[in-house]
């Protein structure tokens, strides 16, 4: 082993905090395979005591797949390594299934990081997975203006998964050559995946094309990924605050926004703190399309309104600019499972599990019923937030049992930040703080950099 090496992982992992240990994502190919052996070098030297697990998913989607996450396990028995095979049983869909086996296996690696109590998961992406994504999100130039300071930034160096698991990717400033030639030198052999090559698919149609370009090429989609990052941390850093200044959550499902945010004087961040909101009042995953949400913003300077954008009903009137679900669209009744989100914006925990418990809209009918008692906020407003919130159907039968507020002492409805409550990218950091302190949601995870800032 050359003297530099201690050197590479020292500066892949140092700033990492593993106290409370590891999963590695081991494919078999040479990234994640080089992601092991150098952490293994890493956690050896510097924290000896942190559990590492190398797990493998075996997603069962071609001939050999079965080999490869057994090669790994050997890979690790020699090494030491505490190695799991995880077999993707669940339905396999005739579209997108890239994306349904990506989602699968995130699953898989979170419920086995959570098993072993690790709140870190490490995955092998590297510099040149980075520049593809790059070049893919530019060729599809989808959403321009959203994606100059959004989706160019390619991946985060975190993704807090679920709210819970922080996925890091410690390599995505790493070449793949730099990490075959260490693979190399150890006489580490790993697996080539047939689908890389194969160019029915984008990203390996991508990469052919940036194998026959100059390094040069990669540097510039990394560079221009690197200013879209700081692009984006700072439009998030700014709605984060203008968040924390104008607006206030009056009551359950309304969130209030003071109209002074429209002049504020920063029109980008307002526009990005109104989408963050909007998805998250609406519960919806993805921020309403950066065009619409302008026009809107430009409306909203011209006078009040009242419109519908992301499933949320923004009523701009003398008492304010208030955000609710609209009542279209909410969820059935439905038997509530326990550790669910329901209508996207409320995590649902049932403390009482014995009995199969209908969930439901409380609906403006029961939500007439309820007291209101805040002088500043129209008492009409209040409840139709409160209509859209989520009630026990035994609650809402029972006329002996006590209002005040939906839910019912069977189940507690906590709210979650839409748009970031199953993938976070740790670009939106400080937006998506701001937003689950102004709904009560529950507080982020403590970050996997510990005192340094990666994010
Ligand atoms: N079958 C697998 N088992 C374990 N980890 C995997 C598997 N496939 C991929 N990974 C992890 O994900 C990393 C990226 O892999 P790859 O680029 O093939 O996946 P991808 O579909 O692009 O993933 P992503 O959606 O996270 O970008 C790998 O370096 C590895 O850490």
């Amino acid at each position: 082993m050359l003297d530099t090496e201690p050197d590479l992982s020292t500066r892949l992992f140092s700033h990492i905090d593993f106290t409370h240990g590891a999963v590695a994502a081991v494919s078999g190919g040479s990234d994640s395979t080089a992601l092991l052996l150098l952490l293994k070098q890493h956690l050896d030297r510097a924290a000896s005591s942190a559990k590492l697990l190398a797990v493998t998913i075996d997603h069962g989607l071609r001939q050999g797949s079965a080999a490869e996450a057994q090669a790994v396990a050997k890979l690790c028995a020699e090494r030491g390594i505490a190695h799991r095979i995880l077999r993707w049983s669940g339905r396999k869909p005739s579209t997108g299934l890239p994306a349904a086996a990506r989602e699968a296996r995130y699953n898989l690696l979170a419920e086995a990081a959570r098993a072993e109590g690790i709140g870190l998961i490490v995955t092998g992406h590297t510099a040149d997975d980075q520049a593809e994504t790059v070049l893919m999100r530019h060729a599809r130039g989808r959403e321009p203006a959203d994606m100059a300071g959004r989706g160019l930034a390619g991946m985060a160096p975190g993704t807090l998964y679920d709210w819970r698991e922080w996925i890091v990717r410690p390599l995505l400033g790493m070449r793949r050559s730099t990490l075959r030639d260490f693979l190399r030198r150890e006489h580490v052999g790993w697996a080539d995946d047939p689908t890389n090559i194969d160019e029915v698919f984008e990203r390996p149609r991508v990469r052919a094309a940036l194998a026959g370009e100059s390094a040069g090429h990669v540097e510039n989609a990394l560079r221009l990924a690197g200013q879209a990052a700081v692009e984006r941390r700072q439009l998030g850093a700014g709605a984060a605050d203008l968040i924390r200044r104008f607006a206030s959550q009056p009551g359950t499902g309304l969130i209030r926004l003071d109209p002074a945010l429209l002049t504020a004087g920063d029109d980008r961040a307002a526009i990005y703190a109104l989408r963050i909101l909007l998805a998250t009042a609406g519960g919806v995953a993805f921020l309403p399309d950066q065009t619409r949400s302008e026009a809107l913003f430009g409306r909203l300077k011209a006078g009040f309104l009242c419109a519908t954008l992301s499933r949320t009903v923004v009523d701009f009137r003398r008492a304010g600019l208030f955000l609710r679900r609209e009542a279209r669209g909410l969820p059935p009744a439905a038997t509530a499972v326990d550790n669910t989100i329901w209508d996207g914006r409320r995590h649902i925990t049932l403390n009482d599990r014995a009995d199969a418990l209908l969930i439901a809209p409380l609906g403006a009918t029961a939500a007439r019923r309820l007291a209101i008692d805040d002088e500043e906020t129209p008492a009409s407003l209040m409840r139709a937030a409160l209509a859209a919130e989520p009630a026990s159907r035994q609650a809402l039968e029972n006329p002996g049992l006590p209002r005040g507020e939906p839910g019912s002492p069977a189940f507690v409805a906590r709210p979650v930040v839409s748009p970031f409550s199953h993938f976070l990218p740790s670009f939106d950091l400080a937006p998506a703080r701001a937003v689950a302190e102004l709904i009560g949601a529950s507080a982020l995870p403590a970050s996997p950099w510990g005192g340094h800032s990666a994010d």
